[in-house]
């Protein structure tokens, strides 16, 4: 068993972005400058976007931390997206999800304009990915696959099973698997609440993207010999022993799936490191554009 170690690769990763901001900045250039939106202060939102400040730090971006009160109505915070579009200090911005229940996520999302949308969740993105058109792709599917390119997983003609169909990972890691480049051209089957015999389907995947928020859910009986799982799943469940009182759970469990595994994420560790130096990439190629 070979462990995609995400750390490991964010880490090179993030040293080929400082190298490439050196650069920009030596030639007269602008540091690139990512600003992330953060209403309310739930625990896990808290924790990524002080993750995704820091990571910026570390590469030599400019990062602007805009911190708003979950009591924030949807027109006020449609005015503070309006001024990250017309500020033409930022390159790019995240809103980070999920928002209160007064806010339309759909609203504030086609609010912020393409060029800056280094989430690629904009729909102009997201048609844009659907048709193999230049466009933001979202961190987490951008991140899954720069590791299996990184370790050089074959993935033409294999059947790849996704587990979870949301907007933000189960449905575009399967149109990116399923296109034709490397890495993809795969048979992609892609499972969620209503999918029926889903342990025979996923005992026939040569990959498997596990993206459901179950901790735990995929055992290793539902997998065969030599399949390569990523696991994108993060779950917080309460742990004593531990100082932050919980410790974080995949979707895969990973002692007996590991066994069995020819290639698998950790958690933490794979996926989670990987979906934060793809938002720096997608942040650095918003800076460029904008010279372009
Ligand atoms: N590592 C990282 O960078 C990231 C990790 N995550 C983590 O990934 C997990 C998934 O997040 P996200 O994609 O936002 O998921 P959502 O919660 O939006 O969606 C979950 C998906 O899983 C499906 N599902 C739920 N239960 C089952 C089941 N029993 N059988 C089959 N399908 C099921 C749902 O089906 P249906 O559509 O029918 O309801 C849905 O499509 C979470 O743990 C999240 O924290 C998320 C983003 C980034
Ligand atoms: N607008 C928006 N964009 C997002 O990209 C976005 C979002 N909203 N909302 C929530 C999800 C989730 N997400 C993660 C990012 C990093 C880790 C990560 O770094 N995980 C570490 C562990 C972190 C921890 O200690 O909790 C790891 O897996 O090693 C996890 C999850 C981005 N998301």
């Amino acid at each position: 068993m070979i462990l995609l170690d995400g750390i490991k690769t964010s880490q090179e990763l993030r040293t080929e972005i400082a190298t490439e901001v050196n650069n920009i900045v030596q030639n007269g250039g602008k540091r690139p400058h990512l600003a992330a939106v953060l209403v309310g202060n739930n625990g896990a939102s808290v924790t990524y976007v002080n993750a995704k400040i820091k990571a910026c730090e570390e590469v030599g971006f400019t990062s602007t931390l805009i911190k708003l009160s979950d009591t924030i109505s949807e027109s006020e915070l449609l005015l503070e997206v309006e001024k990250l579009n017309s500020d033409p200090e930022i390159d790019g911005f995240i809103v980070q999800l999920p928002l209160p229940l007064q806010i339309d996520e759909k609203k504030i999302i086609l609010s912020i304009r393409p060029e800056k949308d280094v989430d690629g969740f904009h729909p102009e993105n997201v048609g844009r990915m659907a048709l193999g058109m230049p466009c933001f792709i979202p961190a987490t599917p951008a991140g899954i696959i720069e590791l299996l390119d990184r370790y050089n997983i074959e993935t033409g003609g294999k059947h790849c099973v996704v587990l979870g169909r949301s907007h933000i990972v189960g449905q575009p890691i399967s149109l990116l698997m399923a296109r034709n480049t490397y890495p993809g051209n795969s048979t992609v089957t892609l499972c969620h609440s209503h999918t029926r015999h889903l342990s025979e389907i996923v005992r026939t995947a040569d990959i498997l993207i596990a993206a459901v928020g179950r901790p735990n859910f995929v055992t290793a009986d539902m997998v065969k010999e030599g399949v390569v799982v990523i696991d994108v799943g993060i779950t917080r469940v309460v742990d004593k022993t531990k100082k932050s009182g919980y410790r974080i759970v995949g979707d895969v469990d990973f002692d007996s799936v590991s066994q069995k595994a020819a290639f698998i994420t950790p958690v933490p560790g794979g996926v989670g490191p990987m979906t934060i130096v793809s938002l720096l990439k997608n942040t650095l190629k918003a800076a460029r554009g904008k010279k372009a």
